[in-house]
Order: C-alpha cells, then structure tokens, then sequence
C-alpha cells in the first residue's frame, strides 16, 4: 500500500503520525512511504532519520495526499486539507466528529474512509489508540492546572501542595478513567486533596484500592458535583461517552457558585467538553475567564509535549496501521473487531451511532460498507 504521512498543522500540533521506525516497519512489509518535508522535526526526527528508514521526503503537504491511499496523522484535517482528501483514500487519525459538525459534513462530501483512533475498541470496552494520549493528557491536566492558579495568570494564587501549616488546594476529577486516574494521581503527588467522581461504582471501587489517601472517591450525581465545586481550586474535565458529545455536568449557573480564580481544565473538550461554557482554546492562547472562571480547553494537550506523545501513540497505532496496509481497510475490518469500531464515516456515509446522533444524520450500518470484503 502507498502510505504517506503529513506534517501536522493545528496550532502548536509537534506530534507526527508515523516515528522512523514506524516506516521501517511498515516498509518490512513492503509498502511504500512518502513523508511530507519536516513533519517529524517538532517531535525530534529529522528527515533524514525518514529516509534511512525507507521513506521517501515529499516538499509539500498536496504531494502527500496525491500519492497515498493511507493517511497516516494524528489530528483530525483542517479545512486547508479538505480538499486534498480523495475519494476512497483511507484516513487513519483522531476525528472527534461529535464535536465537529463542519468536519463531518467535509468528510462525507470528500467520500473519504474516516477511521478514527478514539473509537476503536476492544471487546474490554478499552480504547487503545486514546489511552497512551489520555495517559499523557491526565499527567499534564494537574500540571496546567497548577500553573493558571498561579496569581499573574488570573488564578486563585494558590499552591496545589500547600505549605506546612497552610492546607493544600482542593482538586476535583470528574471522571474515573484514563485522563481522571493519570490526573488525580498527579495532582495527589503534588500534595493537593483530590476527589475524584465517577457514575462507574467499579472503578471508584479499583481506585479506592491503589490510591494513595489524599485522593478520595465519591459518586458522581448533580448533587454532590454542586456541593464539591463550592470549594474546589481546581476542576478537572474527564468524563467520556465513547464515540459521543460529553455530558455537560458543569453548567453556567454554576459558575457563579464556585470561587474566584477557581481553574477549569476540561480535557474533554475535544468531545465538545463537560463544562458547559468550555469552548475549544489552543496552545497559543489557553484560556479564556468567565464569571472570573479561568477555562483551560486545549483540544490537542498532548501536541504540547510531543517528544513523549508521538513516540506513546505510534507504539498504539502501529500494529494497526500495519494490519490495514497489509490487508486493506474492509478486509481489516472484517477481520478485526476494534478496528471496525473505528469506522466513523465511510465513502459518504455516517456507521457510528454517536456521530450519527450528533448531527441528526442518518446511520448506515457498517456492515453494509464491509460487504463484498473476502475474509481469509
Ligand atoms: N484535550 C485533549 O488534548 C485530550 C482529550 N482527551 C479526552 O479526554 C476524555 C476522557 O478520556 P478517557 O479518560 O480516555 O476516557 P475513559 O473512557 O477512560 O474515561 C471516561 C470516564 O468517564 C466516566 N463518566 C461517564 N459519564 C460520567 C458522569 N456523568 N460523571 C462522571 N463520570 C462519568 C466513565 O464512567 C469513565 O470512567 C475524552 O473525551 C478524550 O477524548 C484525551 C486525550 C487528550
Ligand atoms: C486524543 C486527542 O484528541 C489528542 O491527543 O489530541
Ligand atoms: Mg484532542
């Protein structure tokens, strides 16, 4: 398969698709490679480092797309890139398209193949190719967090740890999974006085057992949110519904009830966020206040620290890309479970229910869209 990989270009986006190794790898299974000029110099790799490992360097983004049948990147395209995009040509990426009507109406005009890493999912109900970027996006949330609390950058000008003698801040997680976990213990490491909330009782239940006692677990209802953001310093977003715009469990009248300077970072705002009045921000300009609220909404936090985040995802989605060039996109699919849950938006069509239901756009069902596709 002709596999080619773009450089990013979101705001402050220094992650890549594909590491040198990850083309030397693709390239033992006899594909061929084709890397835009420079896109692996943000996370540490020069293009020479591409070429050594069998690549060939295009100058420009248009060539990329031209040559491949396989986009291989990391964020979702931007409107620039529309219409680069060829019909039939598979694009594997984040997409987020519940969160993003114009992008998904884009890619059905484009009759693109849309797999998006953050629904692929296996039979566990985990999301592989979202795990390693939540893990990187929890570890960072405490840290943002930490920084706009400062006073010069509109916080509370409080310290997470405290001081002896002097209480540490207050750190609300909402959510218990990848972001929420990575995020509380973080922010519990830092000495702050976590509570974490969750409507999975299981996971409150495991996160009980191993965490260390200033982090505490509480049902996660209307009621106790209200009470618990009175006083919390800092307020973490990291509730997910796969696939499917997130609940808002922080409206706008709440924010009249919590503390000036109080720091909202809602990592979820690339599923269109928990906080009602978070909107997407972007590495160059973070944050935005309301009722003296300061919101943090980056929707790519992990573009941030690409010499981690790049290496973290590529280990996730090698095996995968190396699967769909080998063997196709409908044979992958067919063949593999978790992959075909990645299928969003095929040849024109919507065959996730999520994105279908954000939109009000009819759903196809994705078998339709794999028939004919033999199975070996
Ligand atoms: N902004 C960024 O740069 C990044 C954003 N993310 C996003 O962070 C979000 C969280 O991702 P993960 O932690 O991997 O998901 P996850 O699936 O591991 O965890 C989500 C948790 O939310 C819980 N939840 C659902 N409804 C809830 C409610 N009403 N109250 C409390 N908890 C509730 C679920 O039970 C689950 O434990 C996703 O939207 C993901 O796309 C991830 C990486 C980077
Ligand atoms: C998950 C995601 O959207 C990111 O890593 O940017
Ligand atoms: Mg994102």
């Amino acid at each position: 398969m002709i596999i080619g990989v773009p450089k990013e270009i979101k705001n402050n986006e220094n992650r890549v698709g594909l590491t040198p190794a990850g083309v030397a790898e693709l390239r033992k299974h006899g594909h061929e490679l084709y890397v835009q000029a420079t896109a692996g110099l943000g996370s540490g790799f020069q293009d020479a480092e591409y070429e050594q490992a069998g690549a060939t360097v295009l100058p420009t983004i248009e060539d990329v797309y031209a040559k491949a049948e396989m986009i291989v990147k990391v964020k979702e395209p931007i409107a620039s890139e529309y219409p680069l995009i060829k019909e039939g040509q598979l694009l594997f990426t984040y997409f987020h398209f519940a969160s993003g009507e114009e992008l998904t109406h884009a890619m059905i005009e484009r009759k693109a193949i849309c797999l998006a890493y953050e629904t692929v999912e296996l039979p566990s109900r985990a999301l592989p190719l979202l795990i390693p970027m939540s893990e990187v996006a929890g570890r960072m949330a405490p840290q943002e967090g930490a920084k706009y609390l400062e006073k010069p950058l509109k916080g509370r000008g409080i310290l997470l740890g405290g001081v002896p003698g002097v209480k540490p801040a207050e750190v609300l997680v909402l959510g218990a999974g990848i972001v929420g976990t990575q995020a509380a213990k973080i922010a519990a490491g830092l000495g702050a006085q976590v509570t974490v909330m969750d409507i999975n009782l299981n996971r409150l239940r495991e996160l009980d057992d191993f965490m260390p006692k200033n982090v505490v677990t509480q049902y996660s209802n209307e009621y106790n949110i209200r009470a618990a953001i009175k006083t919390a310093d800092l307020i973490i977003g990291a509730v997910l519904i796969p696939g499917a715009k997130a609940p808002h469990l922080i409206t706008r009248d709440m924010l009249k009830t919590m503390k000036a300077g109080t720091v909202l970072v809602d990592v979820a705002v690339d599923q269109g966020g928990c906080i009602e009045t978070c909107k997407p921000t972007t590495h160059e300009d973070p944050t935005f206040i309301i009722d003296d609220i300061v919101h943090y909404c980056v929707a790519n936090m992990p573009g941030a620290v690409p010499y981690t985040s790049t290496l973290a995802l590529t280990n996730a989605t090698l095996p995968y890309a190396v699967k769909l060039a080998n063997l196709g996109w409908q044979k992958a699919c067919q063949q593999d479970a978790a992959l075909r849950l990645g299928l969003n938006v095929v040849s024109g069509e919507v065959v996730y229910q999520g994105v279908a239901e954000a939109w009000n756009l009819p759903l196809v069902d994705v078998s339709t869209v794999l028939e004919g596709a033999e199975v070996n």
